[in-house]
């Protein structure tokens, strides 16, 4: 049962499986697989040209695939009956009537979808759209117009929302507040994918990433996980008054050792507790000793160095 049409099941899972896009002769997407679970943020992740919105354009049926298939809850998007109760989507900022208001463009699409025009009402309440209700959309920031979009793939319910670049534009308290929606989306069950290219921000908000370079897979985990698959790459950071002694101590135990622009030593190939007893062994003094693991942005560069420049 996967092409009939009716309802999708209830878990709203996105399966892309072995996705291909080739436009001329290059491929955008290169027989891509990964998996979006449902009840967490999944952050989609990859350098300019990677290959992201053609995926979601696929995803969506806006994009017809070289090869392979995209299903969201076991079906394909174009044999979803009724694709806005189960999938809502942002591509870019919203676009609008520009002398339409906010709540009159959302009614314009309730009408449309055969949705209840009480909806348009409810969305804009839930993305804190309400006192602009009855501005007109030429009159909106694009923090607005973000949240404007955002409030339109919600007017059906959806169990899933595909999401690309949602922060583009928004100031810090917009960026603040789009986390803390998106993640009690997720907190209520539903599968939210979100397309980016600001790495800091989606360690704070992701649950789990999937990177790509040059329309390949290079990871796809927990988050943390991701990270902590770089940490052999980790080092230790030391302070000590006797900072030669240990330097010496440390390569004794086949340690790397760096000294960084303030003097602390940056140990690799060791691990902090073997710093420590190091130093206690050869009565040396520590004043600072810290395992520093690379964050997401220095994890990406590493997994995508290569393997695509700007495309
Ligand atoms: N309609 C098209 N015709 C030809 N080439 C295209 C088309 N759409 C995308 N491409 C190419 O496919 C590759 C992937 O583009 P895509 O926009 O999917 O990447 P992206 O990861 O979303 O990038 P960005 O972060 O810059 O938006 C790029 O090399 C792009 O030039």
């Amino acid at each position: 049962m996967t092409d009939g049409r009716s309802s999708p099941d209830t878990t709203g899972e996105i399966v892309v499986s072995r996705l291909t896009k080739i436009y001329g002769s290059a491929p955008a997407v290169d027989d891509l697989s990964f998996r979006v679970e449902p009840g967490r943020v999944t952050g989609f992740l990859g350098p300019n040209g990677a290959g992201k919105t053609t995926t979601l354009r696929m995803l969506l049926n806006l994009v017809t695939p070289t090869a392979g298939q995209a299903t969201i809850g076991g079906r394909r998007y174009a044999n979803l009956t009724d694709p806005v109760r189960h999938v809502g989507a942002v591509l870019e900022a919203s676009s609008a009537h520009k002398g339409r208001t906010g709540i009159n463009h959302l009614r314009v699409i309730c009408t449309a979808a055969g949705l209840p025009r009480s909806r348009a009402d409810e969305v804009l309440a839930q993305v804190g759209l309400a006192p602009a209700a009855r501005r007109k959309f030429k009159g909106y920031s694009l923090g607005m117009k973000q949240r404007l979009g955002i409030a339109a793939a919600m007017l059906g319910d959806p169990r899933v929302l595909i999401l690309d670049e949602p922060a583009n534009g928004l100031d810090p308290e917009g960026i603040r507040w789009m986390r803390g929606f998106l993640k009690s989306l997720a907190a209520e069950g539903r599968t939210v994918l979100v397309s980016s290219h600001l790495l800091s921000e989606m360690q704070l908000l992701a649950d789990d990433v999937v990177i790509i370079a040059a329309g390949r897979l290079i990871r796809q985990g927990p988050v943390d996980q991701v990270i902590g698959s770089m940490a052999q790459t980790a080092r230790v950071r030391v302070r000590s008054p006797q900072a030669e002694t240990l330097r010496a101590a440390l390569e004794r135990e086949s340690a790397t050792v760096d000294v960084d622009d303030q003097g602390a030593l940056l140990v690799g190939g060791v691990d902090a507790p073997t710093v420590g007893r190091v130093a206690l062994a050869a009565s040396v003094e520590l004043h600072e000793l810290a395992t520093e693991r690379p964050d997401l942005e220095g994890v990406f560069l590493e997994l995508t160095a290569g393997k695509a420049g700007i495309r």
